[in-house]
């Protein structure tokens, strides 16, 4: 029945206070005051609506998110909202768009990379798009390897400008999302050249289209690289081609700096290239910012995931009737428990570890504008790492949900197909997920050859297993006399090994801090716990094999990992509940805040385009002459 909270008696037995983890949640009051106001506005206002877009064309649904994103630029400016509060919106709006990589990479590569002058030319017609932007590094030929882009950037001393080129078929950029349809510009990869010598990969803005009729410039050809995984899904998204033709690009700048012109490569009218002795990788700012949002992102996509698998499993019932009894809820299968509680553990631990990365970068950041590098590489290994990590295993707890909800889990009412869809190439964009831990590995072989065995400095005792079991790893790679590459596929395990210790140990430290509300700190105790036992339960070879532990220890941990699931059991659904989010976002059946799944599920199978007649297109043509044996059957 509509109004009824089917899940009223869970709702009750939790053991604390809830509305003191929504603020933990979202990291402060005020976080949670602009997420809570912005997350009902967008489910309020029908303009959003995002139930129809498994049922419409791939035209129909770009037309729609075009529509949707000038909506919700016109709400944003209508309402004057904030920098914090219109960002809050696109994330409830729920869409991959053009506007993602124009706020999420163009705007941050510019403030990141540009000087102030770019800065000042650029950012204003950026922040009214006025102009809509991409970032448009990968080629057809290379992504993951960025020095190994082809596309050329020749400075022509005579007319002081650029030239962009794309050499060969290969050298087509291909994926950048906004690329295909959308933006007017780009910030562009490219082989700098200047008086014949090389100078390798530079960011360089380009203008692509006209901003009078969207016609592609002169010597730019542009499109759509065609549809991807899944239907709705990142379909929104126009991921572009894009070839240059020896385009004269007048408003083209290499990019001169990093932060505040802490790093200037820049190219005089003489024709002369100057560089001060920064890092190169510099250039890769933008990626290590992105990378570090993707992390938080991990924590909300699988939190979503996990409170529709959650509410879900508190409704289904399926076996186990007494005398005519209600069946159990499947929540209380501790097949179940064990199966969706490190995923509900996981989505706090990653919470918490985004907003540490988010402090390491702003940290680095600063350390950049002093010139100093000294924690460039540990900013480098944590966010690929981190990113690498995160992505991994929240693409995969959106798959164990949907398969922890059975076969209405396969609906696309479910909300989980689509999060699935749209959600796993976190596990490749802004690097594949290997490459990256590979770059982790080539940080700790270094380390470990810098500082001796002893990885890690100060960390918390909690993680003292942690801590061995990464020494361990690296110790039986680095001790035998054989290249990175032959051991690249262990070295990646290693590399796995301490970004888990960086969770954990981060998840640890968070709870020495002060946390107000009844019970919220236990409950937190309860989930770091978990997720430290479940990760030691699973990789327990390796913790073992250090010696750090005994057999006995891993049976202990077990025992252990069955009660703290026993302790969530009655929390679960306030856990969840503490995301605080909307039906709207969850676009959900099955995790909708009530409970009253089943209604919903019939409900809306009646809406779907095949049940608009009783007898369907093409039975006349097909089905009744095969029923009235009027086409000629093979003789049986
Ligand atoms: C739906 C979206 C919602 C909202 C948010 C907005 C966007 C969402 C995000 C993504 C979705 C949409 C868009 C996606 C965009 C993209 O995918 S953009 C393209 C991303 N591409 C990559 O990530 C490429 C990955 N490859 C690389 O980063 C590099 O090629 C490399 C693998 C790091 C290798 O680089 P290179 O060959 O130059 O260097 P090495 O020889 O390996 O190392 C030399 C030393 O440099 C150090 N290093 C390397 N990288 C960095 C760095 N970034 N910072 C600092 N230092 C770095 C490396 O450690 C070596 O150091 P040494 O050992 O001391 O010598
Ligand atoms: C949805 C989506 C959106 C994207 N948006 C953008 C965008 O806006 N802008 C942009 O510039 N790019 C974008 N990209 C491109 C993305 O950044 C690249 O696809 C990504 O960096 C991976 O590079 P690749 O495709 O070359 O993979 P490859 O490197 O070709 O990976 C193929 C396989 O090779 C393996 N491999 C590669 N190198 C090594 C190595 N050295 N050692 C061991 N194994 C290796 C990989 O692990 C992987 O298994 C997007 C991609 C997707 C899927």
């Amino acid at each position: 029945m509509e109004g009824v909270d089917h899940l009223a008696h869970e709702r009750n037995k939790s053991e604390f206070d809830v509305d003191a983890m929504k603020i933990v949640w979202a990291g402060s009051p005020h976080a949670f005051d602009v997420s809570d106001r912005i997350s009902k506005l967008v489910a309020s206002d029908p303009g959003f609506r995002k139930d129809n877009r498994s049922t419409l064309s791939r035209k129909e649904l770009f037309k729609n998110t075009l529509r949707k994103a000038a909506y919700a630029w016109k709400t944003i400016v209508d309402l004057r909202l904030s920098e914090e509060e219109a960002a809050k919106l696109r994330f409830y709006v729920d869409e991959p768009a053009f506007t993602d990589l124009h706020w999420g990479m163009f705007i941050p590569a510019i403030k990141g990379q540009g000087t102030e002058e770019q800065q000042q030319k650029w950012l204003p017609l950026a922040y009214k798009m006025q102009i809509i932007g991409c970032y448009a590094q990968t080629e057809l030929g290379h992504g993951s390897n960025v020095q190994g882009l082809e596309t050329t950037a020749t400075f022509d001393s005579q007319t002081d400008e650029f030239i962009i080129h794309s050499p060969t078929l290969t050298s087509s950029k291909w994926w950048p999302g906004g690329l295909g349809k959308v933006a007017t510009h780009a910030i562009a990869y490219a082989r700098l050249i200047v008086g014949g010598r090389e100078h390798g990969v530079h960011g360089f803005i380009v203008q692509l289209r006209s901003l009078e009729d969207h016609s592609p410039l002169l010597g730019i050809t542009v499109g759509d690289i065609g549809m991807k995984f899944g239907n709705g899904a990142y379909n929104t998204m126009d991921n572009g081609v894009l070839q240059f033709d020896h385009v004269l690009d007048v408003y083209s700048i290499a990019f001169a700096s990093i932060a505040v012109m802490l790093w200037v490569s820049q190219v005089t009218c003489e024709g002369k290239y100057k560089q001060s002795d920064v890092p190169r990788q510099l250039v890769y700012g933008t990626m290590v910012y992105v990378r570090q949002t993707i992390v938080a992102d991990a924590s909300c996509a699988l939190s979503r995931a996990v409170c529709i698998a959650t509410r879900y499993s508190a409704v289904r019932r399926q076996f186990g009737s007494q005398n005519g009894g209600p069946e159990t809820q499947v929540i209380d299968y501790k097949t179940q428990q064990s199966r969706l509680f490190p995923l509900l553990a996981s989505a706090y631990a990653f919470r918490f570890i985004g907003e540490w990365l988010k402090w390491l970068y702003a940290d680095v950041t600063q350390r950049l504008q002093a010139n100093d590098f000294s924690t460039l590489p540990e900013a480098h290994a944590c966010t690929a790492g981190l990113k690498s990590l995160t992505t991994t295993a929240t693409a995969d707890g959106i798959e164990e949900c949907r398969k922890l909800c059975g076969g209405h889990g396969y609906l696309c009412s479910s909300g989980l197909p689509e999060l699935f869809a749209v959600y796993v190439p976190a596990c490749t964009y802004e690097g594949d997920n290997t490459v990256l831990l590979l770059q982790v590995a080539r940080f700790l072989m270094k380390t470990v050859s810098q500082l001796g065995s002893r990885l890690s400095s100060k960390k918390p005792v909690g993680t003292i297993a942690y801590m061995t079991r990464v020494e361990h790893l690296m110790q039986c790679r680095c001790g035998v006399q054989r290249g990175f590459a032959e051991l690249s596929a262990d070295l990646v395990e290693a590399a796995v090994a301490h970004c888990q210790l960086i969770v954990v140990s981060k998840f640890i430290e968070k709870l020495q801090q002060e946390i107000p509300g009844k019970g919220v700190k236990q409950q937190l105790e309860v989930l770091c716990n978990i997720y430290a036992l479940f990760l030691l339960h699973k990789h327990q070879g390796d913790f073992l094999s250090t010696g750090c532990i005994t057999p006995k220890h891993a049976a202990l941990a077990n025992d252990e990992l069955r009660s703290l699931y026993s302790q969530v059991r009655p929390n679960a659904i306030a856990l969840v509940d503490a995301f605080n989010y909307t039906d709207h976002y969850l676009g959900s059946i099955l995790g909708c805040y009530d409970g009253n799944v089943y209604p919903k599920l019939y409900e809306a199978a009646w809406k779907d385009p095949l049940n608009e007649s009783v007898v369907p297109d093409g039975y006349h043509l097909y089905i009744r002459p095969l029923l009235k044996q009027e086409i000629r059957t093979a003789r049986l």
